[in-house]
């Protein structure tokens, strides 16, 4: 319901307009109040991130940092500006991350002083609902090394003026090296802050998530959302969450738009348990991320131009994974369904075991023992029938030797508080087949590259899979074993919808919520004794020896050695700012007549009255 207008006049095409401005719960109206008037102006709550009170000139403001300076020196006046965001109406596509939002400013005039602040105050209220009662304070953190070397400059013209034009003070640190971030969450008094936010790329907030959940007090701040403000090569978490464009990302802190993230535990031998958002692959994906590491100065295009390059020389890995099929996970009480039943380069394989015993029924074509494929591609599990399928004893093989994942004990060392348990933990390394529960899948073959993924897209231009989410309770993962380039290359240009590709011929995609990879080859510490440390991108000393056809992990895009490897999803487990109309996942938005929820037909109606300023976010 709107309350009552008050007198207001209206700035539009070089003249005021009389009229009275309204607060609805999410929205505000303006109304030409000249008899027979249809200038109207409605602003939805969404797109309004700033009011200031303002001097009464009718110039517009050129950038948001000239806004942010005239909000200091104003004193009395009975004007004040609106600012909002939106996105062009004719940007309709949402496989494009190329529309950058747009700002308008808008221009009022109240009868005095005192109701210009009055309308303030209440307009406040629809930038975020606690303006008045809550201070907004940011732990940021800055990484001056990430992608291009920008992240100076989006400091300057993006996070400082948004910042103060939408009243949240913040801390900021300049990162010293590559484990600043992970030492500075695990020890510093984090009490004071609403927000963990880094200007960085994916990399900075992997280390910032896993400094946190490290603490033994995570517990206590788990509602405090993180926040990345994009100055990577890939920020394809950015990307995910519609705060691809840093504008958006600092608008949605000013706005306070979070939701519940899930994360993947990831479990090594020798190494502490640790956390992905985004994805850990193996592979095409792995080798381009961070192979191309020493393209830095590209930008994001270095994944673009080194992917040619490597899609040239296609490498194959051999591997063996063990999965759990998300409709799996839950019951196990069900007959065995041929639906979910893959095909693999034409074949179809039988890989389900057997559900409480009952076998799976045989394609008279094919008889897939291990070892007996047709294509000799894949070897394929099947177990005996397990008494107690959903949870094994959480033995350690005895032939394993120290390399070996010691299951529950290891992750007892080092688990946040909280933390569910893991689907994978009662699983010794190697796997052995006949322990294996028998509601998970195993697969061995050589494969073109395994995505496990978290998030939709992986850099600005890669959407590797649509039909995920950050919270949507699963993984997705993306396989493939075909050497075949031309299946391929769309997927990696993304010159069509991924989802489309997922043919389970060349491309297989399945919902899961653990996997375990044993990779033939693994990559060996260059002292036997000492465990593989956390690699850096950009360190020079590899601490393991490079040994050729092992390849690289890339978590969250963090280079880290191959070896058995455990991932688990651990559900809604930490909180991430998302754009304001982040709700409607614009992943998952079509091509379609609705205009998008972000578009100025969505946030804004106006008839007549048609003249906003547009405001640069900067020049
Ligand atoms: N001052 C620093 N010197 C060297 N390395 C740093 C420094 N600060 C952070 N790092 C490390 O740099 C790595 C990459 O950082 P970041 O993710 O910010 O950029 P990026 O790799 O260009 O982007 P993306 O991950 O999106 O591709 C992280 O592992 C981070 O810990």
């Amino acid at each position: 319901m709107l309350a009552g207008g008050s007198p207001v006049k209206l700035y539009t095409s070089s003249e005021w307009l009389e009229g009275s401005l309204s607060m609805g719960k999410d929205l505000l109206v303006w109304i030409d109040s000249t008899p027979k008037s249809v200038n109207k102006l409605v602003i939805s709550k969404k797109a309004i991130f700033s009011v200031i009170l303002t001097e009464k000139h009718t110039k517009a403001f050129k950038t948001i940092k000239e806004a942010a300076k005239i909000s200091d020196s104003t004193k009395e006046s009975c004007c004040f500006t609106i600012f909002t965001i939106s996105r062009n109406d004719s940007s309709t596509n949402s496989n494009d991350n190329n529309d950058r939002p747009v700002c308008d400013s808008w221009s009022f005039s109240a009868k005095d002083h005192a109701s210009a602040l009055s309308l303030i105050k209440q307009i406040q209220v629809l930038i975020r609902p606690d303006y008045h009662s809550r201070q907004l304070y940011s732990l940021v953190l800055i990484n001056h090394t990430s992608g291009k070397r920008k992240a100076s400059k989006i400091l300057k013209d993006f996070v400082e003026p948004v910042f103060k034009l939408g009243n949240v003070k913040y801390d900021i640190h300049e990162t010293t090296g590559p484990d600043f971030a992970y030492d500075f969450m695990l020890s510093h008094d984090l009490s004071k802050y609403t927000s963990f936010c880094t200007i960085s790329g994916d990399g900075l907030l992997h280390q910032m998530i896993n400094g946190f959940l490290s603490r033994p007090d995570s517990l206590k701040f788990k509602q405090v959302p993180f926040a990345v403000i994009p100055a990577g090569s890939g920020n394809g978490l950015a990307w995910s969450v519609d705060c691809g464009w840093p504008e958006l990302a600092c608008i949605s802190i000013v706005k306070n738009y979070s939701q519940p993230m899930d994360l993947m535990a990831i479990t090594r031998p020798n190494h502490p348990l640790m956390f992905c958002f985004l994805s850990v692959t193996y592979g095409y994906v792995a080798d381009v991320d961070i192979e191309s590491e020493k393209f830095r100065a590209f930008g994001s295009a270095r994944m673009d131009i080194y992917g040619v390059l490597r899609l040239l020389s296609l490498r194959q890995y051999n591997a063996k994974i063990h999965y759990l099929p998300a409709n799996k996970s839950v019951e196990l009480n069900q007959n065995f369904s041929t639906s979910s039943v893959p095909v693999i380069n034409g074949k179809q394989i039988n890989y389900i075991t057997s559900v409480n015993g009952i076998d799976p029924p045989t394609d008279g074509n094919l008889k897939l023992e291990n070892g007996t494929n047709p294509q000799n591609e894949f070897s394929v599990h099947q177990p005996s029938p397990l008494k107690n399928s959903t949870s094994p004893s959480d033995s350690v093989n005895s032939s394993s030797g120290s390399s070996l994942l010691k299951s529950s004990d290891m992750l007892q060392s080092s688990r946040p508080h909280g933390l569910p348990s893991l689907k994978s933990a009662g699983i010794s390394l190697p796997v052995d087949k006949a322990l294996l529960p028998q509601n998970w899948v195993s697969l061995e073959g050589s494969f073109t590259f395994i995505n496990i993924l978290n998030a939709p897209w992986l850099s600005k231009s890669f959407l590797s899979c649509q039909s995920t989410d950050i919270n949507d309770g699963v993984i997705d993962l993306i396989w493939s074993t075909s050497k075949s380039r031309s299946k391929l290359l769309p997927y990696f240009t993304g010159s069509q919808n991924p989802d489309s590709m997922f043919d389970n011929v060349n491309i297989n995609h399945e919902k899961i919520t653990s996997i375990i990879i044993e990779p033939e080859k693994r990559a060996k510490p260059l002292t036997p004794t000492s465990p593989l440390p956390e690699s850096n991108p950009q360190s020079q000393n590899k601490p393991y020896e490079i040994v050729k056809g092992v390849g690289i992990y890339s978590l969250d895009g963090e280079a880290a050695p191959v070896d058995f490897i455990k991932i688990d999803l651990v559900p809604s487990f930490v909180k991430i700012m998302t754009s304001p109309w982040f709700e409607n996942p614009r992943n998952k938005r079509q091509k379609s007549k609705t205009p998008r929820a972000d578009s100025k037909a969505a946030l804004f109606s106006y008839s007549a009255v048609s003249k906003s300023n547009s405001t640069e976010f900067s020049k």
